[in-house]
């Protein structure tokens, strides 16, 4: 699957990251509410690593810390370097948008009052193309993304889902990021699609980008990574190569990555229904999730 080798060392380094949020209850008690407790990974250019977890593991929490975007009440723990340098907040904000840039899942975050034009040349000058180039650069971008030129008159609500997810991309590469990271890029989506979604980013890491895939669904996942790490509950349980989720799943260090593995529907449910049931009813219910499974 693999064209490009990835380089020796980790462009992104998320060590022990630890992320708490101060809430307040009815009496007004403060109280820390931990999101995630320890987790760990890095990308190198080259790669896809895949973040996978069920629904609320954290993984979410880590593309936004790697972003600077966590919101005020949040404290956070651990080390994030790049290119092998500690980043502080303000060196994460200075990345995002240049050399780390956020792939969202969310068509909304496109400005449902502008042109797609409009949208994607102020991309172009927040990425420091001078004004004058601006249109041939917008141009350019999505045409590069396959769209037909005249998507740049349009407004949001005129493009279909997968239009709009080429519109975002094209705004996500303008600034030429080293690192993209995609959060959820593929729910809802039908098979066909899920696939192109996909594909494009492995040709980004194949063009020589890295991308962090965060995804609750392990099976497209696999189909694009290198690499995959498995949280579960803010906690990194595992990172292991593509190669290992195969047979019957003991390449895997981790029970729970093993049980993943095994409840796809391509492996025959191998988890038997029993033994969802005895689990708790959240570890059965993530499972499940994971696996795709409607239930
Ligand atoms: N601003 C916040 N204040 C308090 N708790 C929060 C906040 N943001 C996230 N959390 C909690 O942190 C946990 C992890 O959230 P996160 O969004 O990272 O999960 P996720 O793995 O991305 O899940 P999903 O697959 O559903 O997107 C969740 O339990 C969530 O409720
Ligand atoms: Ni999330």
């Amino acid at each position: 699957m693999t064209t490009t080798a990835p380089s020796t060392s980790p462009l992104l380094e998320v060590s022990h990251l630890a992320v708490s949020f101060t809430q307040y209850d009815r009496g007004l008690r403060r109280r820390e509410v931990q999101a995630v407790a320890d987790m760990s990974l890095d990308v190198r250019a080259g790669e896809v690593v895949a973040l996978v977890g069920a629904s609320g593991a954290g993984k979410s929490l880590l593309g936004h810390a790697v972003l600077g975007l966590l919101p005020p009440n949040a404290t956070e723990t651990g080390r994030v370097t790049w290119q092998g340098t500690d980043v502080d907040l303000a060196a994460r904000r200075r990345l995002a948008g240049h050399g780390i840039a956020l792939l969202p899942q969310a068509l909304s975050h496109l400005d449902p009052t502008a042109t797609v034009g409009a949208q994607v040349r102020r991309a172009a000058r927040l990425a420091g193309v001078p004004r004058a180039r601006t249109r041939q650069v917008a141009l350019e971008a999505v045409v590069a993304q396959g769209l037909d030129p005249s998507v740049l008159r349009l407004h949001p609500h005129q493009l279909s889902g997968g239009m709009g997810r080429r519109v975002l991309t094209a705004i996500a590469l303008m600034g030429d990021p080293a690192l993209v990271i995609a959060d959820e890029p593929t729910p809802g989506l039908a098979l066909e699609s899920v696939t192109a979604v996909l594909q494009r980013l492995r040709d980004l890491a194949d063009a020589g980008r890295a991308v962090l895939l965060i995804t609750h669904e392990i099976a497209g996942a696999l189909t694009v990574a290198d690499r995959v790490v498995v949280v579960e509950r803010g906690r990194t349980l595992e990172e292991a190569p593509v190669g290992a989720f195969t047979g019957d799943g003991s390449a895997l260090s981790h029970p729970y990555s093993r049980a993943l593995w095994q409840a796809l529907p391509q492996n025959g449910f191998a988890l038997p229904a029993a033994r969802l049931l005895d689990a708790p009813v959240p570890a059965a219910a993530a499972l499940l999730e994971m696996a795709d499974v409607a239930c």
